[in-house]
């Protein structure tokens, strides 16, 4: 983990265009900005391009998406493309329905992710591997680090696979990470909020590999940290100081100093 890139990206609070799910949306601009970002949550094709334009990176979560929500995605991507910004792509729920795989193949056929994140079920069907799923939730077992490189190398992006251990590869170099805790699976949009979090330290500019094993490690660090807090009873109390320990200093969270 490098923690200077975390200061960086707080220094900088890039700005970043989210077209996401309307389940997660206000835990996801909150997080954001605890970390230390800027959120923009804006879903209209009308303004997708000039709001990418002024972006420092957008984050496509098809969550709750809607056939009309396409076309905005759609623009939103190829505009950060255009721009040279980071795009991170989040096909939440992709092979639970026919419709979600459409979106993701028609918004893979215009846009070019810097990294699609998704639970080993969502980036497992994008590869052609089955998986078990129930909803948008991923519950099979399998070769993760086979769907990360297989992602990676077929899509040109840095594919980062959720659960209880990540996997994040470049189709050559292929790490995991096991901080984390399953309190986050009992929260949902946890890893929408880690899709947005990845977009703000890809725009670092740092290198890609080392932005997203930054983001995740820490992400799953700061549950650990939040988990352990007395006060801490179950999901409904997690939240809240989670997004509190998003915003403290590495050190603090790797428990360095107290
Ligand atoms: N059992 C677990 N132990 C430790 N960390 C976990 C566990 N399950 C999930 N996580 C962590 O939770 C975060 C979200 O991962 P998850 O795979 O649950 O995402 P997701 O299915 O896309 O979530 P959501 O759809 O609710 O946003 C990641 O940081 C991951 O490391
Ligand atoms: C529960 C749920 N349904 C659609 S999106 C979402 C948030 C977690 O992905």
């Amino acid at each position: 983990m490098n923690a200077m890139l975390i200061n960086e990206v707080r220094k900088k609070r890039p700005l970043i265009h989210h077209l996401t799910n309307q389940v997660v949306m206000n835990f996801t601009a909150n997080g954001l900005l605890s970390f230390g970002g800027t959120p923009i949550m804006a879903k209209e094709e009308k303004e997708a391009t000039e709001m990418a334009r002024m972006s420092d990176g957008v984050l496509l979560n098809i969550g709750t998406i809607i056939e009309q929500e396409i076309p905005a995605m759609i623009q939103a991507g190829k505009a950060a493309n255009q721009k040279g910004i980071p795009v991170v792509l989040d096909p939440v729920g992709v092979s639970a329905t026919s419709f979600r795989n459409e979106v993701v193949r028609r918004i893979l056929t215009e846009v070019k992710p810097t990294a699609i994140k998704g639970n080993a079920g969502e980036l497992a069907h994008l590869v052609g591997i089955a998986w078990e799923i129930k909803g948008v939730d991923s519950i099979g077992r399998g070769n993760v680090g086979e769907i990360a490189r297989k992602v990676a190398n077929r899509y040109q992006t840095i594919a980062v696979v959720t659960g209880e251990v990540d996997v994040i590869s470049d189709g050559e170099i292929t790490i995991e990470n096991k901080t984390g805790s399953a309190m986050l699976a009992n929260v949902t949009g946890a890893g929408c909020l880690l899709g947005s979090i990845l977009t703000a330290c890809f725009a670092s500019n740092d290198s890609l590999m080392e932005s997203a094993q930054t983001a995740v490690e820490f992400y799953g660090l700061a549950a650990e940290y939040t988990v352990a807090l007395p006060e801490v009873k179950g999901s409904g109390t997690f939240s809240p100081r989670f997004i509190d320990v998003l915003s403290y200093d590495v050190a603090i969270v790797k428990g360095d100093h107290q």
